[in-house]
């Protein structure tokens, strides 16, 4: 797995200066189904997507037959604080579906089965040793312990979700800028990156990849806002458009 010395790994090479797209549909919605979540990845790959990153065994297993770029897997579970691939059975489960990334909590929380982030990562790569990790974290100490755990790549996909951090309106950039300064291995941005300003400036900062989720595949979350905005304008003619949601 790669060190500060080594050579990336493929898929984290496949990243490297790329765009993620993150293609979720959340439980009891009309595009949760995994053929549509493959669909759905392959147009963002037309469109230009490196990568893609998806949730759940059979959306990871029609994906990564889907598609020939790097898939980032992962598995929603549970209402406890951990919920992002929690525990070592999650994490052994998306990589055999066929991940080539599985992305997991990389926060210093604890883990519902009890295991270390650094147990977790060792004993998956016992259990598939190919596989690469993505740590999911909420701020610079979560990154800086991740890599120290073994992680290939950590994202700020948790910042503004842990307590940690304000959540900010649009990406942490400021967090951003700590982990790239801080941090040995690449870093993703992932979190709120709403329009392709954010996504360049987030680069811009020296990113190894940036995720966009809701703003490119949630069209529900899409439509909201220009729902809100129509709605807005014809209540308060010659205002602009208030501020995003992106709860789903
Ligand atoms: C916090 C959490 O549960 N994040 C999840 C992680 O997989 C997804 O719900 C997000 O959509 C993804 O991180 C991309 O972010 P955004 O949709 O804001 O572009």
């Amino acid at each position: 797995m790669t060190t500060a010395a080594s050579v990336p790994p493929d898929a984290v090479e496949r990243l490297r200066g790329g765009l993620i797209v993150s293609c979720q549909a959340y439980p009891g919605e009309p595009m949760r189904d995994p053929r549509t979540t493959a669909q759905v990845a392959r147009a963002a790959v037309a469109g230009g997507a490196a990568g893609v990153r998806v949730q759940g065994l059979e959306d990871v297993e029609s994906t990564s037959h889907a598609l020939d770029v790097p898939v980032v897997g992962l598995w929603k579970h549970g209402d406890a604080d951990v919920f992002i691939t929690p525990t070592l059975e999650h994490a052994v489960g998306i990589a055999r579906a066929g991940a080539d990334i599985v992305a997991l909590d990389g926060t210093r929380r604890p883990r519902p089965d009890g295991l270390t982030l650094v147990e977790t990562i060792r004993r998956l790569r016992v259990e598939v040793p190919a596989v690469l990790v993505m740590a999911d974290c909420g701020s610079l100490d979560d990154a800086l312990a991740a890599q120290v755990a073994g992680a290939d790549l950590v994202g700020t996909t948790l910042a503004g979700y842990t307590g940690e951090r304000a959540r900010t309106t649009g990406a942490d950039l400021e967090l951003v800028a700590e982990l790239v300064g801080a941090c040995r291995v690449p870093v993703v941005v992932e979190g709120r990156v709403h329009t392709p300003d954010e996504a360049a400036a987030a680069m811009a900062l020296g990113a190894h990849a940036v995720c966009v989720g809701t703003a490119i595949t949630h069209p529900t979350t899409i439509t909201s806002w220009f729902a809100r905005a129509v709605q807005e304008a014809r209540s308060h003619p010659g205002e602009g458009a208030g501020e995003r949601d992106d709860e789903h």
